[in-house]
């Protein structure tokens, strides 16, 4: 939403400091309630001549701000057209997120938080919905260590629960490491049943690229910031050696080119597909380097690390 400021507007801003730019976001303001609003729109009906004020409602990361939000918006908007001189233009709100995002790249990636940890938005959670669907632990990987086994083993106990099989990739929801974070909690909760009882009942997930994966430990210390973390490590050389032979068996179009010998000795010279072979290769192996970024969001006691040897 767009404010642009008739004539009639013009007041005496001299005690504002704003600087004379054509056009000034005042989208910083997180408008955590209605006050804060107002407090925005006095700033507005305050500014020369010609100012233009573009106002966006933020994305805000859980079911309750938005509710809130849009809720805010609307009295806002209200308040504006009411008792200020102030008029009231909007874009396509494709054009508008653009927009948004040209301003705030870094809000590009939203941060899902479980909406029941705040009292505030459970009173509003649908009565409908339940937080009880989220894993207590993840078995995080890394591939090649013995995940599978693990995996089979944990959901033979009566009281260990994972989740249903995805079609594109089977028993792992790959859901904190990749773009299917973007799907939102829901279409994440919708892949565990509902506990029977929610104090001995535990759902798990295992996917074994969270272990090596940049974004997931913040994720999920996001979403389920009590999860205990599961790793199996093994000789890191054991490890590429079996991923190297399962993308071979598995038919990746690259890896049957190369022998293993050529994908980890490959040099900077190396064809581009060779080196990226050998990254996807390598890059697990890492294994200080991703507990470490495991350990930024997590305790070490919510870690556990199996020897698989
Ligand atoms: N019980 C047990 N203990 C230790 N290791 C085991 C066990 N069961 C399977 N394996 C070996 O683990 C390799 C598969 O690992 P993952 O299940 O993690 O692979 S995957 O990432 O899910 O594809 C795979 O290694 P490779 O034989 O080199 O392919 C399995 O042989």
């Amino acid at each position: 939403m767009r404010l642009s400021a008739p004539p009639q507007a013009a007041r005496s801003c001299a005690t504002l400091s704003l600087p004379p730019t054509s056009e000034r976001s005042v989208a910083q303001a997180q408008w955590v309630d209605i006050s804060t609003c107002f407090q925005v729109v006095k700033l507005c009906s305050c500014l020369v001549r010609g100012w233009e004020i573009s106002i966006f409602m933020t994305h805000l990361s859980n079911y309750g701000n938005d509710r809130l939000g849009l809720y805010t918006f609307v009295n806002l908007a209200n308040f504006v057209q009411t008792w200020t001189n102030l008029r009231l233009q909007t874009l396509p709100s494709v054009q508008l997120a653009h927009k948004y995002f040209e301003l705030f790249p870094d809000q590009k990636d939203p941060l899902w938080q479980n909406p029941c940890d705040d009292k505030r938005h459970r009173d509003i959670w649908s009565k409908e919905k339940t937080c009880d669907r989220l894993p207590k632990f993840l078995v995080i990987g890394p591939q090649k260590t013995g995940t599978t086994a693990l995996y089979l083993f944990l959901v033979m106990h009566p009281s260990i629960l994972s989740n249903s099989p995805s079609p594109k990739t089977f028993e792992e929801v790959q859901f904190f490491n990749r773009n299917n974070y973007h799907r939102g909690i829901d279409w994440y909760m919708d892949f565990f049943p509902v506990p029977s009882n929610v104090t001995t009942d535990f759902l798990f997930e295992k996917s074994a690229n969270y272990f090596y994966s940049e974004e997931a430990p913040k994720r999920v210390a996001s979403l389920v910031p009590k999860a205990k973390i599961i790793t199996i490590l093994i000789d890191p050389s054991d490890r590429a050696y079996s991923w190297y032979q399962h993308q071979r068996s598995h038919e990746d179009p690259t890896a049957p080119k190369f022998s293993f010998y050529e994908v980890i000795s490959a040099g900077p010279w190396a064809p581009s597909e060779l080196r990226t072979l050998q990254k996807r290769c390598l890059v697990p192996r890492w294994y200080a380097s991703h507990i470490e970024r495991w350990l930024v969001y997590f305790p070490p006691f919510q870690l556990l690390i199996i020897d698989g040897q």
